[in-house]
């Protein structure tokens, strides 16, 4: 079994678990799920740099990446750092997430956050906005067409973004619907781990131009930056390059001042 598969059978068990904890009835009282919600695609739009940075302690591919940061600090220095916004791994099993990291970097800062996750049920989607995302993400590998369309106009009757991720061409022509506002091409093979950015440079011809392009993964250099942007992309998803250091902001900071020059 692939661990694409391996994740998404665990992630059935856990939702299913989660539902029966906090009903979506409590989850809709939050405090946050009346918070106004930050655009993170219009930020993108009107920025030169496009920079998502990530809170990610470790992942399947590359096992432990950083467990001494704190949540809390990442998000302060991201947001000191001028990244447009930020993404908070929500998974506990394969990336040692959680939701009160989302809840925590919401606290800490204004970005726009991104829920990273592993969404096959509309009631991850409420979460999201109850512990504070203003995005969601939507992984093409993993859905059909129909709970693409679904899952994302509840996300858009919530005010809550839309990144929906593909990683080939049957995956982008299954999924472009109005629904979406960021179109995310993964470098990496969720199957196989392989990272080649070759993969956004041959899909982006095939994105309608009325999304946002994100390029995803395995950037590590402002040279990968300045090569994707003639494709078109508007935004950089960064997570290792900068979580593997002893200070995420701060080599965030670094890294959008190059940029600039
Ligand atoms: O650490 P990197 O190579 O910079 O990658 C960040 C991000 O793109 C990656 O974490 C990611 C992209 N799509 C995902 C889907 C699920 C979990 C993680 C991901």
């Amino acid at each position: 079994m692939d661990i694409l598969t391996k994740i998404v059978n665990d992630k059935r068990i856990e939702v299913n678990l989660r539902k029966q904890l906090i009903p979506i009835k409590q989850l809709e009282h939050s405090i946050l799920f009346e918070r106004e919600t930050v655009s993170l695609a219009k930020k993108l739009k009107e920025s030169n740099t496009g920079i998502i940075a990530e809170h990610k302690r470790r992942s399947p591919s590359k096992q432990v990446i950083n467990h001494d940061l704190n949540v809390f600090d990442v998000a302060k220095g991201y947001e000191d750092a001028g990244v447009c916004g930020m993404s908070v791994l929500t998974d506990g099993k394969y990336f040692g997430g959680s939701l009160d990291d989302l809840l925590t970097a919401r606290a800490s800062c204004n970005l726009p956050l991104l829920r990273k996750e592993f969404i096959i049920d509309p009631y991850q989607i409420i979460e999201a906005k109850a512990y504070g995302a203003d995005v969601i993400l939507l992984i093409a590998a993993i859905l059909t067409r129909e709970e693409i369309k679904t899952y994302s106009e509840l996300a858009k009757s919530l005010n809550l973004d839309v990144l929906l991720e593909v990683h080939n061409q049957d995956e982008l022509h299954k999924s472009i619907m109005p629904s979406l506002d960021m179109l995310g091409v993964n470098n990496r093979n969720l199957k196989t781990f392989d990272v080649s950015l070759d993969t956004s440079k041959q899909l982006s011809d095939l994105i309608p131009d009325d999304f946002v392009k994100v390029s995803e993964s395995g950037i590590s250099n402002i040279e990968a930056i300045k090569t994707l942007q003639p494709f078109g992309y508007k935004g950089f998803l960064i997570g290792e390059n900068f979580m593997k250091t002893d200070n995420a902001g701060l080599s965030a900071k670094q890294f959008i001042k190059t940029l600039n020059n």
